[in-house]
């Protein structure tokens, strides 16, 4: 692999960016067709953040933290740091010191395919973080890898200048080429949710408020009163 630091890519418009952060990433991930999920492995360091920013990627290698010391002076206001290694690995290759001067960025937070650490101080800071891992165990700065290069995470191709949402339930990416028609289809489906919200509180049931009964006529499905069904087993 040849080492590389691709400067000034193409980003989605950051309030774009914050507006998916604030549908959050399970009305994301339904409204681009339940694609761009980086899986339940990605859990965020401390709970109750939500954002949504533009990618900036680094590539490192395991225990081995030189890339995000490069990738750093990349990031802009309303980024997302996005780490990936070149092979599985769990060290604690981002911590508090990273954090600060991210924060002092404007970065809007972190995404490692890997481990993190100094969790207590990321959450004192209000620092969104999210990993694979969380672990004390310390890095190098030694190996060249890349920066703003397009990085694989949970099965999902990050490019640079995508969209990434995280909070709770994950972490989810949209391609920076989608992200008109993804918020489009999220305000849809929040209006959607709201309209069902709504009957649920008023008693209406799932299975008419999404015409299931039908589904369940088709399906062979058969109610049967407890003493036929005793009967018919005895
Ligand atoms: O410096 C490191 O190796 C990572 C770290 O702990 C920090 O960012 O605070």
């Amino acid at each position: 692999m040849k080492p590389v630091v691709v400067t000034g890519p193409p980003r989605a418009d950051i309030a774009d960016a914050a507006a998916l952060g604030e549908h959050g990433t399970a009305t994301v991930h339904e409204a681009q067709g339940r694609t761009g999920y980086l899986g339940p492995q990605f859990r965020p360091a401390w709970p109750g953040a939500r954002i949504g920013g533009t990618a900036v990627t680094a590539l490192c290698w395991p225990g081995d933290n030189l890339m995000i010391h490069v990738a750093v002076e990349q990031c802009h206001e309303g980024d997302v740091l996005v780490v990936a290694t070149t092979s599985p690995s769990t060290d604690g290759l981002f911590g508090e010191l990273f954090a600060t001067a991210l924060a002092r960025r404007g970065v809007r937070g972190v995404v490692l395919g890997t481990g993190v650490r100094d969790v207590a101080d990321l959450r004192a800071m209000g620092f969104p973080a999210w990993s694979t891992a969380v672990s004390a165990q310390g890095t190098v700065k030694a190996t060249a890898g890349g920066v703003n290069v397009p990085v694989v995470l949970g099965g999902q191709v990050v490019h640079p200048g995508d969209v990434v949402v995280a909070d709770d339930d994950g972490v989810v990416r949209v391609a920076r080429t989608d992200v008109a028609q993804v918020l489009d289809a999220s305000a849809a489906r929040v209006a959607k949710e709201a309209a069902n919200r709504a009957a649920f509180q008023e008693g209406t049931l799932g299975l008419d408020v999404y015409g299931m009964r039908e589904k369940l006529v088709q399906l062979g499905v058969e109610y049967v009163p407890y003493e036929k069904y005793r009967q018919e087993r005895s």
